[in-house]
């Protein structure tokens, strides 16, 4: 299942990592990732707890120092923090609700320089709570505000960590199918992590697999899902003691 056609320039992808380790304060949590986004594409990375994904996705938006290794993102391998990478298209979205509660969702957009009806366009939903505060709205129409107000920026890589969090499945569902709407419309790249595995292999184009903070497998979403029992059963269930001991 390893990709084949990867012999391609580094320009065109929008993240590439080679040989990435990473972790905190100098202790090695993933050794040796290798993760490449292009645009356009919805690449998933999924894995048990504490497989490391989000440390993976703190690294390559420039909140986590590499501890070697190489990250490239949106064309450029020269660390930058992430208010740097998002002035220049990167958008990082996670689980936590970032939206400012005591202010309303309009208020909200405006802060971040979005139109309402931009952020409309893209959830409907969100017309008739533009005067609410954001504090008093559910945690998916948070979601599907925070997700408008990056989307709308116009980004060139959106990296999202379980933004879907303890949301009802229609919620994700509708979530998942915006950023993948995305992806084809705005040509964005997207590295999503992801806990809810059959929808997210209704939307993504290829998934990395990790376990013990490395990638145990990749393919497409067909492949993955072709073999999705025997994945789960090999990489998804949790690391167990006597795993972490071996
Ligand atoms: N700030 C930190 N300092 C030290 N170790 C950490 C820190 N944050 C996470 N870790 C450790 O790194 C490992 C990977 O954690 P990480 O959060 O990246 O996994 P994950 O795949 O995102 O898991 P989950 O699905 O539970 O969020 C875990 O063993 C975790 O305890």
């Amino acid at each position: 299942m390893t990709i084949t056609s990867e012999k391609k320039v580094a320009s065109d992808f929008v993240l590439e990592c080679r040989g990435l380790h990473a972790g905190y304060a100098g202790a090695v949590v993933c050794r040796d990732l290798d993760i490449t986004v292009r645009p356009g594409e919805v690449v998933a990375l999924i894995g048990a707890n504490g497989a490391g994904k989000s440390t993976t996705m703190l690294t390559v938006s420039g909140e986590l120092a590499p501890i070697s290794g190489e990250v490239s993102v949106l064309g450029s391998a020269k660390r930058s923090s992430l208010s740097a990478l998002a002035r220049r298209g990167l958008s990082y979205v996670t689980e936590e609700r970032s939206v400012i509660m005591g202010l309303t969702s309009a208020e909200n957009l405006r802060l971040a320089g979005v139109s309402a009806d931009a952020a409309c366009e893209i959830f409907p939903e969100l017309r008739a709570l533009l005067k609410r505060p954001a504090g008093l709205l559910s945690g998916g129409e948070q979601q599907m505000l925070t997700l408008a107000r990056a989307l709308c920026r116009n980004p060139r890589l959106l990296l999202a960590d379980e933004l879907s969090l303890g949301l009802a499945p229609q919620i994700v569902e509708r979530l998942l199918a915006v950023v993948r709407e995305a992806a084809d419309r705005q040509n964005l790249g997207v590295l999503l992590v992801e806990q809810h595995v059959r929808q997210v292999l209704e939307v993504a184009d290829r998934v990395y697999v990790m376990r013990r903070g490395q990638v145990m497998m990749e393919g497409t979403a067909a492949e993955i899902g072709a073999d999705l029992d025997a994945v789960q059963r090999a990489y998804l269930a949790p690391v167990s003691d006597a795993d972490e001991a071996g």
